[in-house]
């Protein structure tokens, strides 16, 4: 028998997941999205098998429903749900960023046919709707698990159903991911678009400053040109560990403020060399705080077809390429051409293979 999978929500994060959903065999899956033109999407390049015009309608023929909705719309959607008549189990799970709020409305729920297992994928990007979904998105990624008290079968379905997108599973309490996702994703968002704000207001004073920002800015603050509505609701709903870390960094700030004012430089060393330690030793070959690509890096000049040369010498080794980026390309200089493979030794027969016709090439360890 064919299961019913329904996805509330077809943005990057929605429609990513009914891609996969779809590779299932026996899987139908329906499409919920308050933009039509999303839902519409979805329907033609068959990411989803039918429409629905209103999600509590089509609820009881499901018997999987993913939420993908912003954190607040969630919270709603779990609180109309368990007022629906329901005549077969229908598992339940969310993807939101911040487990808090959506776990305790998940507590609240009485509807004996609903149970509920939080969840949340461990990858994402600066780009948002369902023009930005791909269904690798999740390969290799944790996708973090919050089930409530005796939801042990429903975690196995969920895993199951989420098969095709090769993330890996972990099971955490709502106050440990929500205490870890503050440290390594949402105050570092914080920062990053603080950081953005210092550089626009001394524009005023330096104009040329937009024209500096070469890698290390852009680096550090690509993740300022996320979606802002997604992000006020992530601050807000993880309200008191944001409150509590930014209390810590302040401290922190201060101190490194009296280093530098009293001259203390090798307290500023220490303080340096211990973050280049354990940034070093984040996992580099999972997806996850890096991502889980073998990378070479390649000297090129800015000249019309220079790039075109580089991915001609691999596509005729018939070498798989999983991503290509430009980094620092200016005008008549030197640029650098970021190259990812999904194997250490695709990286490294290229690099071999580009070094033979004379280019400049990197290897990232
Ligand atoms: N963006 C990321 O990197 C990321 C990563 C992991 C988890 N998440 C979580 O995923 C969820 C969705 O984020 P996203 O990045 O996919 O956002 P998105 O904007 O790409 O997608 C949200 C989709 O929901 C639709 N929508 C909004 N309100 C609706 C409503 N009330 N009813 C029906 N449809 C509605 C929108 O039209 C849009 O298509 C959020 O809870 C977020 O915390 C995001
Ligand atoms: O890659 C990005 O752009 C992201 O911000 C993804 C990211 C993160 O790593 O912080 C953002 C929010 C999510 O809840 C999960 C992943």
């Amino acid at each position: 028998m064919k299961t019913t999978v329904a996805v509330a929500g077809l943005g990057l994060i929605g429609g990513s997941i009914a891609m996969n959903v779809k590779k299932k065999d026996d899987v139908k899956v329906i499409g919920f999205d308050t933009d039509l033109q999303s839902l519409e999407l979805a329907y033609r390049q068959g990411v989803i098998d039918e429409k629905a015009e209103n999600l509590l309608e089509v609820v009881p023929e499901v018997d999987v429903l993913f939420i993908a909705l912003p954190i607040a719309s969630t919270i709603d959607v779990l609180k109309e749900l368990d007022g629906v008549s329901l005549h077969k189990k229908l598992l339940v799970t969310d993807v939101s960023s911040v487990k808090n709020g959506v776990m305790k409305e998940a507590a609240k729920l009485t509807n004996e046919n609903i149970s509920f297992v939080g969840g949340h994928p461990m990858s994402g990007s600066h780009k948002n709707g369902f023009t930005a979904a791909k269904p690798h998105l999740f390969e290799n990624a944790i996708y973090v698990l919050t089930p409530g008290s005796d939801e042990e079968d429903g975690v196995e379905e969920l895993k199951n159903i989420l098969s095709e997108t090769k993330a890996r599973f972990l099971t955490l309490s709502t106050k440990e991911h929500d205490e870890m996702t503050a440290v390594i994703s949402h105050f570092p968002h914080l920062i990053a678009s603080s950081l953005v704000h210092q550089a626009r207001k001394w524009q005023q004073t330096h104009p040329e400053l937009k024209n500096l920002a070469a890698g290390g800015f852009r680096d550090i603050t690509r993740i300022a040109s996320s979606n802002p509505p997604l992000w006020q609701d992530i601050f807000f709903q993880n309200n008191d560990q944001l409150i509590h870390m930014l209390e810590d960094w302040i401290k922190e700030m201060t101190e490194l403020k009296t280093y530098l004012q009293n001259g203390h430089e090798e307290d500023t060393l220490r303080y340096l060399t211990e973050a280049k330690v354990y940034r070093d030793g984040l996992p580099v070959k999972e997806k996850g705080a890096i991502p889980a690509f073998y990378d070479i890096f390649v000297d090129i000049y800015d000249q019309p077809g220079a790039i075109h040369k580089v991915i001609e010498i691999l596509a005729t080794a018939d070498i798989n390429i999983k991503n290509i980026e430009i980094l620092e390309i200016r005008e008549g200089i030197t640029g650098v051409l970021r190259i990812s493979f999904p194997t250490g030794t695709e990286q490294e027969d290229s690099a071999a293979l580009l070094r033979k016709k004379n280019y400049e090439v990197v290897i990232e360890q």
